[in-house]
């Protein structure tokens, strides 16, 4: 039987829905409009799609959004100034610092003088270790939004082995360390460049996450009859995008997939909105 599709863009629109609707209840009683700030640095064509997709998504769920652009030449002294600038502007809940920075910034030294109190994409240092200690301030978006998808589509994680492939601060660690922590109770496996035999590995998974980078990574002979394959990779082919995994062959395969584009992508969106909200909540409670 052929894979059943996981609906990244149905289950998006539902918790956004939820999103708005808390929105609207929070605007009513504090007066106050959550509020999201993007930093973008140049002019990276996927950046600026991506930048847009999250406007358009505030907007349409009552929270407000501001776009700062700055030229690729900007100096690291120059980004900093508009993070201190945004941190100490009360009317701003949420920063984002669109990543990639053109390479002659530091970014890591950009995303940890974004206050942790607005860190709405869960990179701070402060929130990370929340997080690990499973007592989570914000969680990173893409993650977030996979496992709310597993949640929404009742598949359990408990006791099951779930291979995670890439282990970036973003994607991969968080993955892992969000399947790992109580309540989710899997088992898991963390695979990189330098894993040996990752085909071996993938093919023991129940639930295998690929956020590798590369197109059609994961064949349809590294994943198990039956696993739930979740697809994290975005790579633009010949103007069309292609996840990290064989979707073709995967859906032979599989139990259960999300495909490239309309899967894990607009849940990462829905979780930056409801960061936002929460990040609002909690400044307008410190008052
Ligand atoms: N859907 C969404 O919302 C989002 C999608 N993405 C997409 O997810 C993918 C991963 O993103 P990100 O984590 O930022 O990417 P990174 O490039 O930061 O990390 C890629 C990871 O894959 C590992 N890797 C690379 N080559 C291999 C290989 N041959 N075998 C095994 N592992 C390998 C790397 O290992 P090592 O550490 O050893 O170098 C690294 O850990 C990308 O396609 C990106 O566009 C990213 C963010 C959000
Ligand atoms: N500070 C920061 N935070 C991020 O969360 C962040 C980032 N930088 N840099 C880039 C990656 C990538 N990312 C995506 C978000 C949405 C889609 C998305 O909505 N994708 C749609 C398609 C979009 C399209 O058509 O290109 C889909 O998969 O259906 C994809 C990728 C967030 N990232």
């Amino acid at each position: 039987m052929p894979a059943s599709i996981i609906d990244g863009r149905k289950i998006s629109a539902a918790v956004r829905e939820q999103i708005s609707k808390d929105t609207a209840d929070f605007v009513a009683a504090t007066g106050v409009t959550p509020h999201l700030a993007a930093v973008l640095v140049g002019d990276d064509p996927a950046s600026q799609v991506y930048v847009r997709n999250k406007e358009r998504a505030c907007e349409k769920c009552g929270l407000k959004s501001t776009l700062h652009r700055l030229p690729s030449e900007t100096t690291q002294q120059q980004l900093a100034e508009l993070v201190q600038q945004l941190n100490a502007d009360e009317s701003v809940h949420g920063i984002l610092v669109q990543l990639p920075l053109p390479e002659h910034l530091d970014a890591t030294q950009i995303l940890d003088a974004i206050i942790p109190a607005k860190d709405v994409d869960g990179f701070h240092p402060e929130n990370v270790g929340l997080m690990s200690q499973g007592r989570p301030r914000f969680l990173p978006c893409t993650p977030h939004g996979v496992m709310k998808m597993l949640e929404h589509e009742g598949i359990k994680t408990s006791g099951r082995h779930a291979v995670v492939i890439g282990r970036s601060d973003i994607v991969g660690k968080p993955m892992a360390a969000l399947l790992v922590q109580k309540g989710a109770d899997a088992t898991v496996t963390i695979c990189h460049s330098r894993t040996s035999d990752i085909s071996a590995i993938a093919r023991q998974a129940d639930i295998l996450v690929a956020a590798v980078g590369i197109p059609e990574f994961v064949k349809g002979d590294m994943i198990k009859p039956g696993a739930v394959v979740i697809d994290v990779g975005i790579n633009r082919v010949d103007d069309k995008l292609v996840g990290d995994v064989d979707y073709s062959a995967a859906c032979e395969v599989a139990s259960a997939i999300t495909p490239v584009p309309g899967g894990v992508g607009p849940m990462t969106i829905a979780m930056l909105l409801q960061n936002t909200l929460h990040a609002a909540k909690h400044q307008a409670s410190a008052l």
